[in-house]
């Protein structure tokens, strides 16, 4: 090959001596341009390796947080994680873990206060195995109860403090740092849950022409936020304008540099639960026998409920009457009108102290953008199929549900033998109630339906205001933006190279334009 090569040189000498007659000889500027090149060239590959191999991000240091959503119909444990040099960032925080307790919601305890702790330790257990063991005393834990926990405080305000201490000796006995067991307020569940989406939608912080494109328009460009639990359900959302007629509705943030000023609402006894509870002790009221026909379940559906227990509850306690008997047997009808006809009288729409109201005197500014609607919005939805990407009409949506209330249950238990009857026979109250709660209760129409998406996960995160609870509590939104660099490490390479690319493709150029070889001269090629 050398020897070849060696060759072809000499080959090429003789031609050069042959044309010009002369031994061929370099100039003295030819050979500067030369090295200088040759240097250039030695430059820029350093220069990139040191771009590269200096600038490598550091091996990631990851944290945890732990949170525990104690709901009314069951308890959560979300596992979080994020890289510890980030914290500030936004979207950084993702869900790596979720367990879900086994048997009732913590309130369901207040007859066994002492089981209420016991009953997350099987969680607690999973939550050890995914942290690393030399994490697990720095990584925070926190349980919020909700709206269960509320409602057993306004009945029972002892046995609530006793589930409270119960789960609180449960989790100071884990081996992660304890940083609280407390009944969080439904302005807080509604806070949370809207800075949870926005959060994971990446709405707080935006970089480049995002942010560029973002100024030129007036409107905060965040999401809404709407959460249907069991036993309250949450609306929140930053209005078009903001009026001072309802000060507890309104919430002030500073996030990233920003103000935000977000709308709230929770309705305690409108969870989906505590909905059918309320319709039934209505219904309740103009039965005259044991027996009554519910147009929200399925033709053949038979339910026996104790009358006894029934009106204990705060939120069909205003109900209570006495009945000659105790046990109530209900039989569905599985009509899909009558059921809305039944449900709409949950939402009492005629006084409205304020401009504009959604239900019960309550005080509703005008909607306003997009929605994320979760927890049992999306669960019952996701079930009856209506949260593909390219959204229902609501006009679709209604038909859907009248078509599934209208199948016998039979039929329904059949094709559905693996979802828990009592998921399976609430879907068509719930797909009714759900209708009910956003086009008579908040007014959504035709038109703004659209806006509404509906959602379990973003990213690997569950929608909810558990995320949102924990950033707030680990200060891991700042109220200014940090100060950032303004390139990322890919952008940053990505420029080195660029640049080295540039600055070698000239020097060549000026080379063979000095140097002149003979391919490129006149006459020649
Ligand atoms: N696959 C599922 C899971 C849950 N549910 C129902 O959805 C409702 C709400 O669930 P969730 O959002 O978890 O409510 P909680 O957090 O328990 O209640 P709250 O927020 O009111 O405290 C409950 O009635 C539950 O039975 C459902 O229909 N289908
Ligand atoms: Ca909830």
């Amino acid at each position: 090959m050398r020897k070849k090569q060696k060759t072809a040189w000499k080959e090429i000498l003789k031609w050069e001596k042959e044309v010009t007659g002369t031994k061929p000889k370099m100039s003295t500027t030819r050979k500067i341009l030369l090295i200088l090149g040759f240097l250039s060239t030695l430059a820029a590959i350093a220069l990139i390796t040191v771009a590269v191999t200096q600038n490598q991000p550091l091996p990631k240091n990851i944290k945890y947080g732990i949170v525990l959503d104690a709901g009314s119909s069951h308890t959560n444990l979300y596992v979080y994680e994020w890289p510890a040099e980030k914290e500030n960032d936004t979207g950084v925080v993702q869900q790596v873990e979720v367990c879900k307790v086994e048997g009732p919601g913590i309130s369901g305890y207040s007859q066994t206060t002492e089981k209420a702790g016991p009953s997350l330790v099987q969680c607690l257990r999973q939550a050890e195995g995914v942290i690393p063991l030399k994490q697990h005393q720095e990584t925070p834990v926190y349980l919020g109860a909700t709206a269960g926990m509320r409602l057993l405080r306004l009945e029972n305000k002892d046995a609530a403090e006793k589930v409270l201490s119960s789960v609180e000796k449960t989790l100071r006995s884990a081996p992660f740092n304890f940083q609280g067991a407390r009944i969080i307020s439904g302005q807080e569940e509604g806070a949370y849950g809207w800075i949870t989406i926005n959060y994971l939608l990446g709405n707080f912080k935006q970089s480049g022409w995002k942010k560029f494109l973002h100024s030129l328009k007036s409107v905060s460009e965040t999401s809404g936020a709407l959460d249907l639990g069991g036993a309250s359900t949450q609306i929140t959302f930053v209005p078009d304008e903001i009026s001072s007629e309802s000060p507890q509705n309104l919430l002030y943030f500073r996030l990233y540099g920003k103000d935000y000023r977000v709308y709230t609402h929770s309705f305690l006894c409108y969870g989906k639960d505590q909905a059918l509870q309320q319709k039934l002790a209505r219904d309740l009221q103009s039965t005259e026998n044991s027996s009554l026909f519910d147009p929200c379940f399925h033709q053949g559906y038979q339910r026996t409920i104790s009358v006894s227990n029934f009106f204990k509850n705060p939120c069909t306690s205003v109900e209570k009457k006495q009945f000659p008997f105790s046990q109530l047997h209900i039989e569905g009808e599985g009509n899909y009108e009558k059921c809305r006809r039944n449900i709409q009288n949950l939402f009492n729409k005629t006084d409205c102290p304020y401009s504009s109201c959604s239900f019960n005197g309550i005080y509703l500014p005008p909607l306003q953008g997009d929605f994320g609607a979760f927890s049992a919005f999306y669960f019952v939805m996701n079930f009856l199929n209506l949260t593909s990407d390219d959204p229902f009409t609501l006009d679709e949506v209604a038909s859907a549900i009248k078509k599934f209330c209208a199948r016998p249950w039979h039929e329904v238990k059949l094709q559905y033998h693996q979802i828990k009857e009592k998921y399976l026979s609430e879907y068509c109250f719930s797909g009714a109630y759900i209708l009910s709660l956003l086009e008579n209760g908040y007014e959504f129409t035709t038109e703004n339906w659209k806006r509404i998406h509906f959602l379990g996960k973003i990213g690997s995160s569950d929608a909810g205001w558990t995320l949102g609870y924990m950033l707030n509590l680990t200060n891991m939104i700042p109220a200014e933006e940090p100060p950032a660099p303004p390139l990322s490490y890919g952008s940053y390479v990505g420029l080195m190279v660029l640049c080295s690319l540039v600055l070698v493709s000239v020097i060549l150029l000026a080379w063979l334009l000095f140097h002149k070889p003979k391919c490129l001269q006149k006459g020649v090629v």
